[in-house]
């Protein structure tokens, strides 16, 4: 069973039950597996949406050689990898092989696991993240992450969004922070729904609009690398293709990292997509080519569903 994770430091810390995350993780097992053939993967798209290489590019974010120890045990190991800014990434692979314990180095929420280790080097802009002088409550802001299961605070639809300008001191005055209350809502596609309901609670939205609620928090505090860990696997097809949407929208002004289960989701999102097993990143490179023409048996087997 997975740890609870908190949303960001900096808020109250809703938790879920272990019977909803369970839930959850039956339904995304359920749409996520067992892999589809590698023939009804579509990257069409993909081929001509995803820029070239990356050589010569500035990295957002690199890590290398993180390897992460719960206790004794080693889920992770010496993994490295670029993520670049205008890129959807995507971390594929079977269950527990690691996607989620890496994403969680990227902002360090792993320092929230007290059994958890974390040896290696991450980058932010060049800037060792690792560093115990690294201020988390900061990076968290530039690194936000949104969680499998929505989970907006129990509070007002603008207090959800208002909350981390607020405590970050990104607003002078009351007209500002409505301001980037309305953009985050817009940005996450959410404003012409919620706009005359701003003062209901975020917890009685539907589920997908809860999720793009979340999203909307984590622009507010205006990140430069969004987190997604399962985003859609609580979510009903709709709510999914919304997110889907979503993510293509927000691309062009932010580094995505997504997990997901679903690998015809991530051919649908991502330029760029690193397959994990047994805890290694087996493979990393452009979507349409790790689908189409992976360089590792392992990831072969993967995606023409021989092992999920
Ligand atoms: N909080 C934790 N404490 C101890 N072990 C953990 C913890 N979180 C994850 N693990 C273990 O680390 C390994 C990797 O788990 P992780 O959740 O990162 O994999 P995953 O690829 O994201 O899996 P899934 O797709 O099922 O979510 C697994 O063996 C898991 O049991």
């Amino acid at each position: 069973m997975k740890e609870k994770m908190p949303i960001t430091p900096v808020t109250p810390v809703p938790t879920e039950s272990a019977a909803t995350a369970a839930a959850a993780k039956e339904q995304t097992l359920s749409e996520g597996t067992p892999p589809e053939p590698a023939p009804r993967i579509d990257v069409s798209s993909q081929a001509s949406a995803a820029p070239e290489l990356d050589t010569g590019r500035q990295p957002k974010m690199s890590a290398d050689d993180v390897s992460v120890f719960y206790g004794d045990k080693r889920a992770l190991k010496d993994v490295s990898i670029r993520i670049y800014e205008d890129l959807v990434t995507a971390f594929i692979g079977p269950s527990g092989c690691g996607k989620s314990t890496f994403l969680r180095c990227l902002n360090r929420m792993n320092d929230t696991i007290p059994s958890a280790r974390v040896t290696g080097r991450i980058e932010l802009d060049g800037e060792d993240i690792m560093s115990a002088s690294m201020d988390v409550v900061q990076l968290r802001a530039r690194v936000g992450m949104v969680f499998q299961k929505p989970n907006p605070f129990p509070k007002s639809i603008y207090e959800n969004v208002a909350y981390g300008p607020r405590i970050h001191g990104l607003s002078k005055s009351k007209t500002e922070l409505d301001e980037i209350v309305e953009k985050s809502l817009k940005r996450a596609g959410l404003w012409d729904e919620v706009k005359d309901r701003l003062a209901e609670s975020g917890t009685a939205l539907s589920g997908g609009q809860q999720q793009r609620l979340c999203i909307a928090r984590a622009i507010a505090v205006d990140p430069e690398v969004i987190l997604m860990d399962e985003p859609c696997s609580a979510l009903d097809p709709i709510a999914t293709a919304k997110i889907e949407e979503l993510i293509h929208e927000l691309r062009g002004r932010y580094a995505i990292a997504i997990v997901t289960h679903n690998m015809q989701q991530a051919a649908r999102v991502s330029q760029r997509t690193a397959f994990f097993h047994l805890g290694e990143m087996v493979e990393y490179g452009k979507t349409s080519e790790i689908f189409t023409n992976p360089r590792e048996q392992r990831t072969q087997d993967y995606i023409t569903g021989r092992y999920g």
